[in-house]
């Protein structure tokens, strides 16, 4: 090190966006927790404010109600990789977002411009302000939220293998019905006017339908370091 001085990574901003079931989550939280990153799960902030909604009596088909509630709750997300958090008015939802009913009406809440609004801005906000680098993982991160990110991946794979990881999940769960709901929520995700989930014009495609996590993780490891090297 040139006159002994300590030389630090500059902040590395990844940006991973993908259909439901992909891996975006389980990557991204490895992926950080490997290079001593942050780590934001932004489909969380959506299901955060949808359970808000659906706590307080607002019909979520709703898009003038739910427009005008935007602004009042209060959401929070701890970006520590091993234990991420997400409270909403200082209540931990960790749990209750992850509820059918939530994942049924969370499609509806995210299309509404006004949310989206809101929620890109506190993404912003926390991506500026994580120290050594962050990893954020959502739909439009990619194009819209971080469209400067230093490096932008889009996970794919089989609607077949999705609806068989996710239904390993959620035990005992009909891999068929299973395949039908991510496919309704991924086209309604995709069709929405505002932001919807795409593929980054500059982003790394990575088909996951026939890696292993690990294999996953690695590959994205490999991409971040590498981008870091500046190759
Ligand atoms: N490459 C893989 N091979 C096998 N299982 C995987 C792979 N990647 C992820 N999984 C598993 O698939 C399930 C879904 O993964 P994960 O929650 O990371 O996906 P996601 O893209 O974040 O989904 P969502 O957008 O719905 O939150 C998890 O149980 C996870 O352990
Ligand atoms: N950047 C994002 C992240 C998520 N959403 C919406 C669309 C998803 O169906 C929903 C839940 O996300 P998940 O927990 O499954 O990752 O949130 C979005 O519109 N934009």
């Amino acid at each position: 090190m040139e006159n002994g001085a300590a030389r630090t990574a500059p902040a590395v901003i990844v940006a991973i966006d993908g259909p439901s079931g992909t891996g975006k989550s389980s990557t991204s939280k490895a992926v950080a927790a490997q290079l001593g990153l942050s780590y934001l799960d932004t489909g969380a902030q959506y299901r955060a404010i949808t359970w808000w909604m659906v706590s307080n009596g607002i019909d979520t088909d709703d898009a003038h109600a739910v427009a005008a509630a935007a602004d009042k709750p209060e959401i929070l997300s701890g970006t520590d990789p091993a234990r991420p958090t997400i409270t909403v008015d200082g209540v931990d939802v960790s749990g209750p977002i992850r509820t059918q009913e939530v994942t049924s009406r969370v499609s509806a809440v995210s299309a509404v411009p006004e949310i989206r609004t809101r929620i890109t801005e506190l993404q912003r906000t926390i991506a500026a302000s994580a120290g050594t680098g962050i990893v954020v993982e959502g739909r439009d991160i990619g194009t819209t939220v971080l469209p400067d990110a230093d490096l932008k991946i889009f996970l794919t794979a089989s609607p077949e293998a999705r609806a068989a990881r996710r239904s390993g999940e959620l035990k005992g769960a009909d891999v068929h019905t299973t395949r039908e709901a991510l496919i309704r929520r991924d086209a309604a995700d995709s069709s929405r006017k505002a932001s919807p989930l795409a593929k980054a014009g500059d982003a790394v495609e990575v088909d996951t339908t026939d890696l292993t996590l690990p294999q996953v993780i690695e590959c994205v490891v490999t991409l971040v370091e590498e981008k870091r090297a500046g190759k």
